[in-house]
């Protein structure tokens, strides 16, 4: 079996078997592809019995979602299994175990993490997270910090730089999000109601003066060891519980990247909150629990990267340098607003959106969220370097509802 092949069920049953200490000897084990992701297969193996299961996730020689004709890496494998061992290891109890990784059949062995949901789904039910800001400020600290320079040996921290050389992933990212939705692409996606936002885009020189610095950033600042592609899909939570999946985009790039994916994607929720929400009372309430959680987010991890920095930076200059600590962070919360609105333009014209928005069955319902998302996004891109807090996030949102009466 060890040649790379894509599995059958049935040998991902045997190769789940084999996984020390999880299933009973001779337990009957059943099996489903679960992939609903743009890229990889996704097996769930699970013996009724005794109750346990585990998931075997292998990547295809092309991306899922187009096909054959768009051939991608298998190396993402690894990337995605070493990330999620560094990440378990910084940010422990926040990733799923990893049992095993096999780089002949590209896929990582992996807990089961079928008592969560994916956020993006529990959003859309308006289900509340309260311990989610928490969590995944803690993950976005821990991994963010102590990937960088401010926080591991500089020369480690080059060789490890080595291991997460990702071009074909961050090709995708680079196209994707920072270059056809500004363009003519055949890459692009969206509803011919939309054409004049999308003409917009294409023709707004301040618009893409702004991308092209945070693009520039992307392709050049080798800042932490980004998850890369941090959105709510690729985050399962229970109230009491958070587990980010999914690194294989994971590279050197700049922290913000990180940041703004949690916070565009909550937006994005925002904006399809003209249909989740039952009536205008709990659509108010639900899109302040956002906002807060947005809040609380950049809130706590500020927080947080502040005392990693106090507490256990390497670097002694970045310890002594008066006013370096506030000129960094503040340079962070731009960067992210920044990216948070590339996040969100990108899944409104761009070729893989979410369901947050694409699933509203009334196309008019759904016109206005895409309408909104896009005038939050731009407000973002446009006015990220000149935010002071995260409060301009907050307001642009507000303003973008207001503005369309969502
Ligand atoms: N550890 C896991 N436990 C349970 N389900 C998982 C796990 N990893 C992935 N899945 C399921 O598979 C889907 C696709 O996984 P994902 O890693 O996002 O794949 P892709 O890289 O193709 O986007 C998820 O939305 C989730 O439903
Ligand atoms: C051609 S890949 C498009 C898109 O898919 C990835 O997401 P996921 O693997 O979580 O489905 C990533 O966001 C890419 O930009």
């Amino acid at each position: 079996m060890s040649e790379y092949h894509p599995l059958t069920e049935s040998e991902a049953i045997e190769l789940a078997r084999r996984i020390e200490g999880v299933f009973p000897q001779g337990a009957e084990l059943t099996c489903r592809e679960i992939g609903d992701g743009n890229l990889n297969l996704v097996f769930h193996i699970r013996d009724e019995q005794s109750g346990r299961s585990l998931i075997v996730k292998q990547a295809l020689p092309y991306a899922k979602v187009v096909g054959e004709s768009w051939p991608l890496t298998l190396d993402r494998s690894r990337i995605e299994s070493e990330a999620l061992i560094q990440e378990g290891r910084l940010a422990p109890g926040l990733v799923p175990k990893v049992y095993k990784y096999d780089p002949d059949l590209a896929l990582t062995v992996m807990e089961d993490l079928s008592d969560h949901i994916i956020m993006r789904s529990g959003l859309m039910q308006c289900r509340r997270y309260p311990l989610f800001a928490d969590h995944i400020s803690t993950f976005l600290a821990n991994t963010l910090f102590f990937t960088s320079d401010l926080g591991m040996n500089q020369q480690e921290k080059k060789v490890q730089a080595g291991r997460f050389i990702n071009p074909e992933l961050c090709k995708i990212t680079e196209d994707l999000i920072f270059d056809d939705p500004y363009t003519v692409s055949s890459n692009n996606n969206y509803d011919a109601a939309i054409e004049d936002e999308a003409e917009a885009l294409r023709t707004d020189e301040k618009l893409h003066f702004e991308v092209a610095l945070l693009r520039e950033k992307f392709l050049t600042q080798g800042q932490a060891l980004l998850h890369g592609d941090l959105h709510t899909g690729s985050i399962f939570v229970r109230e009491d519980s958070t587990k980010v999946i999914d690194p294989e985009f994971a590279y050197y790039g700049p922290m913000g990247f990180d940041i703004g994916a949690v916070i565009g994607n909550l937006l994005l929720n925002y904006a399809g909150q003209l249909h989740w929400s039952a009536d205008e009372a709990s659509r108010t309430s639900y899109r302040e629990y956002l906002l807060e959680t947005v809040k609380s987010i950049w809130t706590q991890f500020d927080r947080k990267f502040r005392a990693h920095w106090n507490e256990k930076n390497v670097d002694r200059l970045a310890a002594r340098a008066a006013g370096y600590q506030d000129d960094y962070m503040r340079r962070l919360l731009q960067d992210s607003i920044g990216y948070a609105g590339c996040k969100m333009v990108r899944r409104i014209v761009g070729l893989a959106h979410v369901a947050d928005i694409d699933r509203i069955p009334d196309a008019a319902v759904r016109e206005k969220a895409q309408r909104i998302a896009l005038r939050i996004g731009k407000a973002l891109i446009k006015g990220n370097r000149g935010a002071e807090s995260i409060d301009f996030a907050i307001d642009a949102a507000r303003e973008a509802a207001a503005a369309l009466k969502g």
